[in-house]
């Protein structure tokens, strides 16, 4: 009998609330070059510096607010899916949980296909848009990882799934809830990514935040651009739920640093509906399938409260995919279409 490895990779967050463990997560994390892009002298000065050092309590502070007696929402929600996920595909299948950054790893996950001797290994990045600080950094790690193996298994990579039917059915759902049409305005607010990391995408080096509107479609150009990519899922979310066009804005969230990042600014969207008299917000945050600091603390809390200091009411978060079954079922649905794509060469 056959047995196909899959796995799911997610960001990574500390293993506790703790100072000293946020500042190893943010270590970890920020010293990788897929993330803080810069040269080698000037990503230590910055990361372990200024970064780890300062913001690392100030971080600690806000994952205390957010952690749950189970752990952090990102790691409970992402083991939770993983565990429904191992549950409907069956025993053919082994199921692994992996983070980029701290724990479990992808060397630990990885070690497990291996004792279970699976003949195929197929890496979900659980990010639907693809990004090089992410998708890519999961994609390079697992790939040197296994470049030192002695046999190397049949392995495949799930690119992006931005426009996966069932994921937009999913956070559309949860939308629904929400009543839509009884906010003054709806907000797709994606993790940001600076401006410079958009660019270096864009071979053309011609199209990217220079073209007239070219976020609004995809195509042979922008087709792995992390923004074009975001403007398309929210596209397909505000279709599915009949928002029309002027009722919502696409912006984007968790900015670090001085350099400039995707715009517009999630932070100045709200403080400008607010000066327009909104009072009440609905924020979709379609970068995360699963809750986590930036999606609880950010939006839920932190622009609740600026948004209520500039005279609105309600900053209102859509919750993510998290342990939703129909989220499950796109994750099923993505290892059964990429095994058929195999299975057909
Ligand atoms: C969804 C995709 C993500 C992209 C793209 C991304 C890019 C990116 N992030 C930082 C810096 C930080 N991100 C932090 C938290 C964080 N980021 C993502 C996802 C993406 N990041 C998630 C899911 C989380 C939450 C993790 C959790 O534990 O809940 C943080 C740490 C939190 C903080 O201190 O505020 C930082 C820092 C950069 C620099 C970057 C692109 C280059
Ligand atoms: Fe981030
Ligand atoms: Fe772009």
């Amino acid at each position: 009998m056959f047995m196909k490895g899959i796995l799911l990779v997610n960001l990574g967050t500390p293993d506790s609330p703790q100072t000293a463990d946020v500042r190893r997560y943010l270590d970890e994390f920020l010293m990788d070059e897929r993330v803080i892009d810069i040269n080698a002298v000037g990503r230590t000065f910055l990361v372990k510096g200024i970064i780890v050092p300062f913001r690392g309590p100030q971080s600690a502070k806000s994952y205390q607010k957010i952690w749950t007696p189970e752990g952090s929402p990102l790691l409970v929600y992402s083991v939770k899916s993983a565990k429904m996920l191992q549950e409907r595909l069956g025993s053919d299948y082994q199921v692994e949980l992996a983070m980029r950054y701290q724990n479990p790893s992808i060397q630990t996950a990885l070690d497990k296909l291996k004792a279970a001797k699976v003949d195929s290994i197929q890496v979900i990045s659980l990010f639907p848009q693809y990004a090089s600080a992410t998708t890519g950094s999961v994609h390079q790690k697992v790939m040197e990882l296994v470049s030192i193996w002695q046999t190397i298994p049949e392995i495949s990579f799930v690119n992006s799934f931005y426009d996966n039917d069932l994921m937009i059915e999913a956070f559309a759902q949860n939308g629904a809830k929400y009543n839509p049409a009884s906010y003054d305005h709806i907000l797709f607010s994606f993790h940001g990514l600076p401006e410079r990391q958009l660019k270096k995408a864009d071979e053309t080096h011609s199209y990217c935040l220079q073209a007239n509107d070219c976020c609004g479609s995809i195509n042979e150009t922008n087709k792995f651009c992390y923004s074009a990519q975001s403007h398309a899922t929210a596209r397909l979310i505000a279709a599915k739920l009949n928002i029309p066009k002027e009722n919502y804005t696409i912006c984007f969230q968790s900015r670090l640093g001085r350099d400039p990042w995707r715009k517009p600014y999630t932070s100045e969207v709200i403080a400008d509906l607010a000066k327009k008299g909104a009072k009440k917000i609905l924020v979709f945050c379609p970068a995360f399938v699963a809750d986590c600091l930036e999606t609880v603390y950010e939006i839920a809390e932190e622009y609740d409260i600026e948004f209520k200091h500039l005279g609105g009411e309600k900053v209102q978060l859509v919750e993510s995919l998290n342990d939703s079954p129909l989220w499950v079922d796109a994750l099923e649905q993505m290892v059964k279409t990429q095994l058929n794509k195999a299975a057909q060469l």
